[in-house]
C-alpha cells in the first residue's frame, strides 16, 4: 500500500482517483509544524504540496521511501530541488491547470489598481464617499510591459489587447513569430522596462530573477507607472518598490505574493496606493480542481512504475520517443550493470555507443537506465533521476556516442565501462520478437539472454574446458540452463557464459578455479 501524504489544502474532487485506489492510503495533514511534517514524512511514499509546505533538504533527507513530491501548481520554489534529485525522488508539478485562473487574477488586479476599486470599496464601507479622490485611469492605448511571456503572461496578453492596450513583452525565449501570434511587441528588458504604463512580472522566481526588479530598475521606469506582481515575491525587491512609490515614481502597485507569506507588519501594505490579495491567482475551483487532478494522475503513475509527463527535475520526453525507446530501457540497465559486475576499481569513465535505430534517437533517456544499472552496482539508492548526477558528483566522464555501423543488427547499444583498473565492455541488442540479448562481451562475439544468475568464465580455448565446467557445477547440484561460448581464434583466449538456475557460492567458484586453462570466474546476477 503507498502512503500518499498531503500537507495543503487541495480539491477534494481533484484527488478523487487518489481516494478511490486500492492500492492507496492518502493521509491529509496540512498546517503541519516543521517538526510535524519531519516526522509525517517518514514513511510516506509521495507527498502533495501547494506553495505552503515548505519542503527542505532536511525535509528530503528524513523520508526513507519518498519517490515522488508532487506540486499542486506552477512554483516550485518552496521545494529543495537539488535535494530531491540528489536523493532520487521525482518531483512534478502541474504546470498548465491554474494558468487561465492567474491570468484572469492579474487582470482583475490591472483594472483595480487602475480603478482604485478596493480603496474605494474600503473608503465607502467607512461612511465616505469620496467620488473626486478614487479619479481612475483608462486602460485603452496604455503601454502594458510584460516580463515574462510564459503560460500566464501570453494569456495576460490576450487579455489585455482585448482592452486595446498596447502590449510590449520581454522574454530571453520570445521568438518573432510568437510576439506576431500575440499581437505583442518584442523588447529587450530595459525598452520594456522603460515605456511601460503598467509592468507586471510572470517569470520563475529563481536565482536570476530575484529581485530583477530593483532601484535601479525603478529608476528607469516612466514616472507614473503602475507595478503587478502575480507571479512570485522576491521577483520584486519590496524595498526598493517601496521607497520608489514614496518617491513618487511608481503610482501603484498589486500583489498578489510576497517575499514573505503570510506577510508580517508589511510597510508596503500600509502604503494607499497598494492593492494586495493573499496569493489567490490560483484559488478558483477550476484550477484547483486541475492541478489536483493533473498532479494526482502523476502520482499515481509514478507509484505505480508508468509512465508520467512533468517531472521538474527531468528534462522533458514526448510521448512518442517515450514509448520508442521504452523496450530499450532493460537491456540498456543490464547491459550497464552486467558490465559494472565483471570488473573491479572505481569508474572514471562510462562511453555508450548507439547504433542502427537508436542512432537516430534522442537517447539521452537510455543513458540515464545505463548509468542507473552501472552505478547500482556499487552504490544504494542510485536511480533514474539521480544516476547522472551521482556520475558527475564523483567524477566520471559521460561520453554518449552514436554511430553507423551496428554490426548486421537492427539497433545496437554498447556500454564500456573504464576503472582505474581495467577496461570492459559489453554490447546488446533487442531482437523483434525475441527481446534482448547480449551480443558481444569486449571483443568476443555471443548470444546470451540477460536475465537472472550468471557466470563469465575467461579462459583458453582447449578441449575438455567446457566439459569440465559442466561437470564441476553438476557435482555441485548447480543446473546450467544455457552455455554460450566465444573465441577469436582456434586455441586462443575464449569467454564461456553459463546461466545458471541458483547463485553461485564461494564453495562453486573454488572448484570451478581448480580447472586448468580458467583464468578468471565471475558471478553475475542480472
Ligand atoms: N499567484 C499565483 O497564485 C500563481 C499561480 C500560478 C503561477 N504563478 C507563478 O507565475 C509565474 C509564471 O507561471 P507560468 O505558468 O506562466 O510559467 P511559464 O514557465 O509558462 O512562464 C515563465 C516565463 O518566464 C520566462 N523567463 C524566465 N526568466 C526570465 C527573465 N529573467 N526575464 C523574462 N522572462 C523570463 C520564461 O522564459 C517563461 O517563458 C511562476 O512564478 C509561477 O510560480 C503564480
Ligand atoms: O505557482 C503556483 O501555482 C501558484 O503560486 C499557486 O500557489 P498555491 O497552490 O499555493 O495557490
Amino acid at each position: 500500500m503507498h502512503k500518499v501524504l498531503i500537507t495543503d489544502p487541495l480539491s477534494d474532487h481533484g484527488i478523487e482517483k487518489l481516494l478511490q485506489a486500492p492500492d492507496v492510503e492518502v493521509i491529509r495533514k496540512t498546517n503541519l509544524s516543521p517538526d510535524e511534517l519531519l516526522l509525517e514524512i517518514e514513511s510516506a511514499d509521495a507527498l502533495l504540496v501547494r506553495s505552503q509546505t515548505k519542503v527542505t533538504a532536511e525535509v528530503i533527507a528524513k523520508a526513507v521511501n519518498l519517490k515522488v513530491i508532487a506540486r499542486a501548481g506552477v512554483g516550485v520554489d518552496n521545494i529543495d530541488i537539488s535535494a530531491a534529485t540528489e536523493k532520487g525522488i521525482i518531483v512534478v508539478n502541474a504546470p498548465d491547470g491554474n494558468t487561465i485562473s492567474t491570468a484572469e487574477h492579474t487582470f482583475a488586479m490591472l483594472i483595480s489598481l487602475s480603478r482604485n476599486i478596493p480603496q474605494a470599496y474600503h473608503s465607502l464601507l467607512q461612511g465616505e464617499w469620496k467620488r473626486k479622490e478614487y479619479v481612475g485611469v483608462e486602460l485603452n492605448r496604455k503601454t502594458l510591459s510584460i516580463i515574462g511571456l510564459g503560460r500566464i503572461g501570453s494569456e495576460l496578453a490576450k487579455r489585455a489587447k482585448s482592452f486595446r492596450m498596447d502590449v510590449v513583452a520581454f522574454d530571453p525565449y520570445l521568438t518573432d513569430q510568437r510576439a506576431v501570434e500575440l499581437g505583442v511587441q518584442k523588447a529587450t528588458f530595459e525598452e520594456a522596462i522603460a515605456v511601460g504604463d503598467y509592468i507586471t512580472v510572470h517569470t520563475p522566481l529563481t536565482k536570476a530573477t530575484r529581485h530583477l526588479i530593483n532601484r535601479d530598475i525603478f529608476q528607469q521606469m516612466k514616472p507614473g507607472v503602475r507595478i503587478m506582481n502575480c507571479a512570485r515575491g522576491g521577483i520584486i525587491d519590496e524595498e526598493a518598490l517601496y521607497e520608489a512609490i514614496n518617491e513618487g515614481i511608481v503610482a501603484g502597485a498589486a500583489l498578489d505574493v510576497f517575499e514573505e507569506e503570510p506577510p508580517k507588519n508589511h510597510p508596503l501594505l500600509t502604503l494607499p496606493q497598494v492593492i494586495a490579495t493573499p496569493h489567490l491567482g490560483a484559488s478558483t475551483v477550476e484550477a484547483q480542481e486541475n492541478v489536483a487532478i493533473d498532479v494526482s494522475e502523476e502520482v499515481l503513475h509514478i507509484l505505480r512504475n508508468e509512465p508520467f509527463k512533468n517531472a521538474v527535475n527531468l528534462p522533458p520526453i514526448p510521448a512518442e520517443l517515450q514509448q520508442t525507446l521504452q523496450p530499450y530501457q532493460s537491456l540498456a540497465e543490464k547491459l550497464g550493470l552486467f558490465v559494472a559486475q565483471t570488473q573491479k576499481g572505481a569508474p572514471t569513465q562510462i562511453k555508450i555507443t548507439y547504433a542502427g535505430d537508436l542512432a537516430d534517437l534522442d537517447v539521452a533517456p537510455l543513458t540515464r537506465m545505463v548509468l542507473k544499472g552501472a552505478l547500482s552496482h556499487h552504490l544504494s539508492d542510485v536511480n533514474y533521476i539521480n544516476a547522472p548526477d551521482f556520475a558527475k558528483r564523483r567524477g566520471i566522464q559521460i561520453i554518449e556516442q552514436k554511430q553507423s555501423k551496428s554490426y548486421g543488427f537492427t539497433n545496437y547499444l554498447q556500454v564500456q565501462i573504464e576503472t582505474n583498473e581495467s577496461k570492459q565492455s559489453a554490447a546488446g541488442t533487442l531482437l523483434n520478437g525475441l527481446g534482448a540479448r547480449i551480443v558481444k562481451i569486449n571483443e568476443y562475439p555471443i548470444d546470451v539472454v540477460p536475465e537472472g544468475h550468471m557466470l563469465l568464465i575467461k579462459h583458453q580455448d582447449q578441449p575438455g574446458v567446457i566439459g569440465k565446467v559442466g561437470t564441476a557445477l553438476g557435482d555441485h547440484n548447480v543446473n546450467v540452463g544455457t552455455m554460450q561460448v566465444g573465441r577469436q581464434t582456434i586455441g586462443g583466449q575464449a569467454i564461456m557464459m553459463l546461466s545458471i538456475d541458483k547463485p553461485a557460492t564461494q564453495e562453486h567458484l573454488q572448484a570451478l578455479e581448480k580447472i586448468s586453462f580458467i583464468q578468471s570466474i565471475t558471478d553475475i546476477v542480472l
